[in-house]
């Protein structure tokens, strides 16, 4: 089988993702030394539009013109955080995932410039977030704090926060990483205290899947242990059939044993209502896992709750 010479790379343009795709050129670099890549950095629907992301047409704002690019032939691979891949619809046709790498923190973190922990902060305090996720999970633990809509990339929030447009921001541990910036994180919520979104803490690496030269090549970046989590994650968020206003977390972990679970939860927007399912793999595969856990919380009226909520 013939590497290739050149492989073309395609993400988002923001400085988290271009990291992103440095971490991808570091360990292709040394498997295959012998490869040279090239970065093609596009603006996603996702970027340019601040309102909600409810109000954009179809699913995918920040995937949608990475994946045209890769079919297209303009480029050869697509970093993708999986957090921002829609899970309730295959991939688009003709592409496929080559690897998952290893994953990063999925935490959440409070950014406060006055160095409160969130237990601490006054009533009142304004956190920017659009995230329903997080906002259903404050307002069931902190019901004293007020979620302000807050969108762009990591740095553009800080820069909103400094502007004065909200007075603490909630953004993901990896994400703060990734762009040299983990200084301003002033508490790290467990998962118990806010749990995950599905695939949080995971690159995806996509190819076209006729392209198996490509596949090959960046096959070994691929982290099996990560693999089986997201694997899992993401089922269950298939067979949930949630929208993009639907407040759904979803957390697979490995243990030291090496034992496979996953913890996931639906919210109502106001964080009262918190349908909980968790269960051990066994002999399972990760994607009888995730649906077995999705089936739970559907027996506890995940659906009728999910389609509850506009969007
Ligand atoms: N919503 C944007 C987004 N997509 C992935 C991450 C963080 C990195 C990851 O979880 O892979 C972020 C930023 C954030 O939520 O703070």
């Amino acid at each position: 089988m013939s590497a290739p010479e050149l492989i073309r790379i395609v993400s988002r343009d923001s400085p988290m993702a271009l990291a992103q795709v440095e971490r991808v050129r570091a360990e292709l670099g040394a498997l295959h030394p012998g490869i040279a890549t090239e970065v093609i950095p596009v603006k996603t629907t996702g970027d340019r539009w601040m309102g909600a992301l409810s109000q954009v047409e179809g699913k995918g704002a920040f995937t949608k013109e990475v994946d045209a690019a890769l079919l297209a032939g303009d480029a050869d691979l697509a970093v993708h955080c999986v957090k921002d891949i829609p899970g309730d619809r295959p991939l688009p046709a003709g592409t496929t995932f080559a690897a998952f790498l290893e994953r990063d923190d999925v935490r959440d973190a409070l950014i406060h410039p006055g160095g409160l922990t969130l237990d601490e902060l006054p009533a009142g305090t304004r956190i920017g977030t659009s995230s329903v996720r997080r906002i259903a999970q404050l307002a069931g633990s902190h019901p004293q704090l007020q979620c302000v809509p807050m969108r762009g990339n990591a740095n553009r929030r800080m820069e909103k926060l400094a502007a004065g447009e909200a007075d603490a921001l909630l953004l993901a541990v990896s994400g703060l990483e990734r762009i040299g910036r983990t200084d301003v994180i002033t508490q790290i919520l467990s998962v118990d205290e806010m749990c995950p979104p599905v695939g949080a803490g995971v690159l995806a690496l996509q190819c076209r899947e006729d392209d198996t030269e490509t596949i090959d090549a960046v096959s070994g970046l691929g982290h099996p242990q990560t693999f089986q989590e997201t694997a899992a994650e993401r089922m269950l968020l298939h067979v949930l059939q949630g929208h993009c206003n639907s407040p759904i977390a979803g957390y697979a972990k490995t243990d030291r044993r090496g034992e496979l679970s996953l913890r996931a939860c639906v919210f109502t927007p106001d964080g009262k209502t918190v349908l909980n399912a968790h269960e051990w793999a066994g002999p399972l595969t990760p994607e009888t896992l995730g649906t077995s856990v999705a089936v739970a919380l559907l027996r506890q009226g995940a659906r009728e709750l999910i389609d509850s909520i506009a969007h």
